[in-house]
């Protein structure tokens, strides 16, 4: 039999918090198929993205404690990692709060009811249910589609699920730690994991097809944590990936490089080469919504859908696959399900990004190659941190801050750091660029605490060169 509800939600991630006490007379459903290998409520952000990876960063940053202490003659040693150790505390709080958002789901509310099952779309805001009772059919009055995307794996020959390779869904619940593991890609996911598996005691090899890691980051940002990470890691740069297979407990991977064929052999290979929208596992096309040729939702500024009454947010629709951003989204879906009569629209002026590898990089707004590309004047200064009196206490000599700026107004048009604190740091800069403050103002109309870090954006800031 169908059953009808004011609101559907599909995705427990960021679209979840959405159903609060404001809903409490609404008749809702939330579906969710799980996520990652426990099949886990409550999104990638909890259950395999964001938090999980935050919490082994921190791990990875205090197994390379002694390394820093080194350069302050501080004699410490790593005596060793215990892995089943590490990755059960961050597990065990994590998959408490997975089973407890959805028990809430279950049986907290009387207006909400959970499915379990993949959604997917069988006409305009009406959907089949796979739930383990059956095939159910549910329509709805409004529905948001909030079900996030996938790890995409490259179709190359042998790298199926038969080799054995992991991706960021599985590979922080490895059984043990391998001696080596290769990553393939060299964004987000590769360059934290890098730094994760690397200080935790793994030989990392990286396989990048272009000539940097990171190379969406502002070219000297991406540059200098090339230069870093090939002092820690085996970097492959300008590689690509022929074939994977298996030879007993080893894999063996044909690459092609500048200098030819080479063969890597490696115990575990992480896949880290981007993701694509689950629009496809909810047949969005056959619910009626508009596609872009890359598989997001089309949404406009208030993230309504090509079909009135579906809403879309997050990794499904967005060209930013950050976690602030989809709540920031889902935030405009709630006020704008609530207040028909006054739609708000998303604010995507100057979304931030922070990479959580070490060195830490954050960046928000213009890269210098974007800023040469639009054509607009602009300015920019660039201070290391080994310029400031905290940075000397650190020994520091490979972070900097550069920004950029309009040299007429001093509107600051773009921040990046790489360095320790990074994603602290270039909140000021965020907060500068939202409410329109301008370089000048924001460096001499307040104080700067001495001697601490965020004197180096202070720094870069009055070493622009404005007119
Ligand atoms: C390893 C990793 C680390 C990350 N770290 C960060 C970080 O540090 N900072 C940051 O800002 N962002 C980070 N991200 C990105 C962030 O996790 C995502 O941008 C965010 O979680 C997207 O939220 P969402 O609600 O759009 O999707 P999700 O949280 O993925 O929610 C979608 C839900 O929909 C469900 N679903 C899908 N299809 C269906 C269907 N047909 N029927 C029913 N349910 C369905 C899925 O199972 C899932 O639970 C990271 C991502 C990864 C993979
Ligand atoms: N700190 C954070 O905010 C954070 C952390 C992890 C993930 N994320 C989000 O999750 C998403 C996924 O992360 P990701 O690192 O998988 O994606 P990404 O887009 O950051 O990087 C993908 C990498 O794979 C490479 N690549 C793509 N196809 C390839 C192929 N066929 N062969 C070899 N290399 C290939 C790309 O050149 C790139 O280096 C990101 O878009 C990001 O928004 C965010």
């Amino acid at each position: 039999m169908d059953q009808h509800f004011d609101l559907v939600v599909i995705g427990s991630g960021s679209g979840n918090p959405i159903v609060d006490k404001r809903f409490a007379d609404w008749k809702v459903a939330i579906v969710e198929k799980g996520v990652g290998p426990l099949d886990s409520f409550g999104g990638t952000c909890l259950n395999v993205g964001c938090i999980p990876t935050k919490m082994f960063v921190h791990t990875a940053d205090t197994a390379r404690v002694p390394e820093h202490g080194a350069a302050l003659g501080v004699d410490l040693a790593l005596r060793g990692v215990d892995w089943p150790a590490v990755r059960d505390r961050i597990f065990g709080r994590i998959d408490p709060l997975a089973a407890g958002g959805e028990r809430y789901r279950a049986t907290g509310r009387e207006n909400v009811t959970l499915y379990r099952g993949t959604a997917r779309f069988t006409g305009e805001r009406r959907l089949a249910v796979d739930t383990a009772d059956g095939p159910v059919t549910i329509t709805a009055d409004q529905v948001v589609v909030a079900v996030g995307s996938r790890p995409d794996v490259p179709d190359v020959p042998g790298l199926d699920h038969a080799l054995g390779y992991h991706t960021s869904d599985t590979v922080m619940r490895l059984d043990r730690l391998p001696r080596r593991m290769t990553i393939l890609g060299s964004g987000f996911v590769a360059t934290e994991m890098a730094h994760v598996f690397s200080s935790l005691g793994v030989e990392i090899s990286v396989i990048a097809r272009s000539e940097s890691l990171l190379r969406h980051e502002d070219t000297d940002v991406a540059r200098r944590f090339t230069e870093l990470a090939r002092d820690r890691w085996d970097v492959r740069l300008n590689r690509k990936l022929l074939s994977a297979g298996r030879e007993g407990d080893k894999l063996l991977l044909d690459l092609e490089g500048p200098e030819g064929a080479e063969v890597l052999e490696t115990d575990e290979l992480l896949v880290a080469t981007g993701r694509r929208p689950n629009s496809d596992l909810v047949d969005a096309a056959a619910g009626g919504l508009a596609l872009h040729p890359d598989g997001r939702i089309v949404v406009d500024g208030r993230q309504a859908t090509s079909v009135a009454g579906v809403w879309a947010l997050g990794d499904v629709s967005s060209p930013w696959r950050l976690k602030h951003v989809a709540n920031h989204e889902g935030r405009t879906v709630q006020h704008n399900l609530l207040h028909p009569d006054d739609l708000r629209s998303s604010d995507h002026r100057h979304v931030p990004h922070a990479v959580f590898s070490s060195p830490r990089i954050a960046s928000v707004g213009m890269t210098e190659q974007e800023a040469q590309v639009s054509g607009r004047a602009y300015v920019t200064a660039t201070r290391e941190y080994s310029g400031i009196a905290y940075g000397w206490a650190m020994e520091d000599t490979t972070s900097f801050a550069k920004v950029l700026a309009d040299p007429a107004t001093g509107e600051l048009l773009g921040a990046h750091i790489i360095g320790p604190e990074a994603p602290a740091l270039i909140q000021p800069l965020i907060q500068a660029m939202s409410f329109g403050l301008d370089a000048r103002s924001m460096a001499r109309g307040q104080y700067w605490i001495h001697p601490a870090m965020p004197e180096v954006v202070e720094n870069a800031l009055l070493d622009l060169p404005l007119d």
